[in-house]
């Protein structure tokens, strides 16, 4: 199995300051990682560089095999699924659903429908099925609340067919109804032997789908532990790495954790 991200002693300085530290971590085909570490931990960063955005400021970085500074990211991009909150605000809100899928594919040029191809249609509407998009397709995407943005925008980093889906919080701001629909849906989309490798970043132990099978967890720019989650995710590592004595529960697949009375 070959490693789609690669990142060997990677520090990413700003102002004389470290936000990522001698960070060493390898994403093999087919995994499902998790990134968890508490605000200002360096996760977002992390998710800069794998998918090409920032370049580490020492150390190497090889996504898809290609390394950082020696490759055409322009490239290497439409082989890397990403949806943040950076790209809910880039997105025109006046498009509906169903196009804000379709430009992955295609740019957003003022003339993408020239090119358009009704294949790239079915997988569209497909992967908004999928997500739970269906009745929403000709909805403005400015009208959609937090919870179908964040749906829409991960049928759209699925939509050029990627070999690494990247994932930052995408569950923040959810009510609890739609933090379960979600993590459902991940978790069915993580079993799928046909989906990409994917990395998804969360502050809750609770938001780990089902069927993601390793963990990375950070604090102050450097990685505590990293590894398969049932060795990795212990009460010991996530006390550390949030700064507070806590517990954890592991029941139908789901993680929880829970705080200890200090003193
Ligand atoms: N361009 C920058 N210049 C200086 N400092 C930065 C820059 N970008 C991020 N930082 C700092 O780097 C640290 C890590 O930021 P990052 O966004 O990666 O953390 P995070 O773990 O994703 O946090 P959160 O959980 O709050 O989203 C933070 O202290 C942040 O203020």
């Amino acid at each position: 199995m070959s490693d789609v991200l690669e990142l060997v002693d990677v520090s990413v300085i700003r102002d004389g300051r470290p936000l990522l530290e001698q960070v060493s971590w390898a994403v093999a085909e087919g995994e499902r990682w998790v990134i968890v570490g508490p605000n200002g931990a360096g996760k977002t960063t992390l998710l800069q560089v794998a998918s090409s955005y920032l370049f580490p400021s020492q150390g190497t970085a090889a996504i898809l095999g290609e390394k950082l500074g020696s490759v055409d990211v322009f490239e290497l991009r439409p082989r890397i699924g990403t949806a943040g909150a950076a790209m809910l605000d880039r997105l025109p809100k006046r498009q509906t659903v169903l196009d804000t899928v379709l430009t992955a594919a295609y740019g957003m040029t003022a003339h993408w429908r020239e090119q358009y191809d009704q294949t790239d249609e079915s997988r569209a509407r497909l992967l908004l099925d999928l997500l739970g998009m269906a009745e929403f397709t000709d909805r403005k995407f400015g009208t959609l609340s937090e919870g179908e943005r964040k749906r829409t925008l991960i049928a759209r980093a699925l939509m050029t067919d990627p070999e690494l889906l990247l994932l930052d919080e995408p569950a923040a701001g959810l009510d609890l109804g739609g933090r379960e629909d979600l993590v459902r849906r991940l978790g069915a989309l993580a079993q799928d032997p046909n989906a990409p490798a994917m990395v998804m970043v969360t502050h809750h132990v609770e938001e780990i789908p089902p069927g993601f099978s390793h963990i990375l967890m950070i604090r102050q720019g450097r990685v505590l532990a990293a590894g398969p989650i049932q060795e990795t995710l212990t009460p010991r590592n996530l006390s550390h790495c949030f700064g507070l004595p806590l517990t954890l529960d592991h029941q139908d697949g789901r993680w929880s954790a829970r705080g200890l009375p200090l003193g």
